[in-house]
């Protein structure tokens, strides 16, 4: 496993240009995120651009918070896009239990070949086909339920499977990784999900994908401790957030990092 630290340093030092197609909820949490972390990030979903843009992204998130028919047919167009250009994409299966529309969607997008799938509980057994609705956005299962359906996951796209809660776990369907950084306000406000996929896909930009993977789980969940010791309640714990994703220096990541492979 590289250096956390060099991880964070190398995406920064890249800063590399990501295309977002989120959810009408995170579109402005999420484009302040990643600039706060270092990443530069646009958010576009329209069929007369997509390609063109997707082409010209260093990384790409698809994100089904907010579907429908058109942004559906974008999402597909930028997965494409990305596959061909050999562009890594990550994909946010929000809520993929919750209507047959969604189930009929995330196979589709599942069929693409994300390179890393990052979603809660719920949504990685749902999209594994293994049951469980969630309720809507948020987990109703824990992470330790969901491994043997990320481990499958893992093996049917080809790519990393990150589960996100209390205790993230992380695998390439053989590797397997805990990160045990974060704080319960963490979900207690909206698309801190969402935007985790932003920095997920930044810190692939020419590095492991499951390093880069594990690396941006645990920045993120440390920046979450930190904003913690500053913060009266959910409000000023997002302006806190965003402050510590800015203000965490390599060093203090691999220091603070609580990771076993
Ligand atoms: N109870 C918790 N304690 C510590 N950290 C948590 C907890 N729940 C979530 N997190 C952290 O919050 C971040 C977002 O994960 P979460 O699982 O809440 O995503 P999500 O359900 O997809 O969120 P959303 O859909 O609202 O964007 C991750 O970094 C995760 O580690
Ligand atoms: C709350 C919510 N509803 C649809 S998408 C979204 C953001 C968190 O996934
Ligand atoms: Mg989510």
């Amino acid at each position: 496993m590289e250096d956390l630290g060099q991880s964070l340093d190398h995406m920064r030092h890249t800063a590399p240009l990501v295309h977002n197609i989120t959810n009408y909820v995170a579109m402005n949490v999420m484009a302040n995120v990643m600039l706060a972390a270092g990443a530069s990030p646009a958010m576009l979903h329209a069929r007369e651009e997509v390609e063109e843009f997707a082409a010209l992204a260093q990384a790409i998130t698809i994100n089904i918070g907010t579907p429908s028919p058109a942004w559906a047919e974008a999402m597909e167009m930028a997965a494409k896009t990305a596959n061909a250009h050999k562009t890594p994409w990550v994909f946010d299966p929000v809520a993929v239990g919750a209507t047959a529309y969604r189930r009929e969607l995330g196979p589709r997008l599942l069929a693409l070949s994300p390179s890393v799938i990052r979603g809660n509980a719920s949504e990685i057994l749902a999209l594994a086909g293994v049951g469980t609705a969630g309720k809507g956005a948020d987990a109703t299962d824990s992470v330790d339920a969901a491994q043997n359906a990320a481990r499958d996951l893992a093996h049917q796209s080809g790519g990393i499977v990150a589960v996100t809660g209390p205790v993230d776990f992380v695998t390439d369907g053989d590797r397997t990784a805990l990160i045990a950084n974060g704080h319960e306000m963490m979900p207690r406000i909206t698309a801190l999900g969402c935007s985790l996929n932003g920095i997920i896909a930044a810190f692939l930009v020419g590095q492991d994908p499951f390093d880069a993977t594990v690396a941006a789980l645990a920045y993120y969940g440390l920046a979450g401790e930190q904003a913690s010791q500053k913060a009266e309640g959910p409000a000023s714990f997002q302006t806190a957030f965003i402050d510590a994703l800015y203000q965490l220096d390599p060093a203090a990541l691999t220091q603070g990092a609580r990771v076993t492979v």
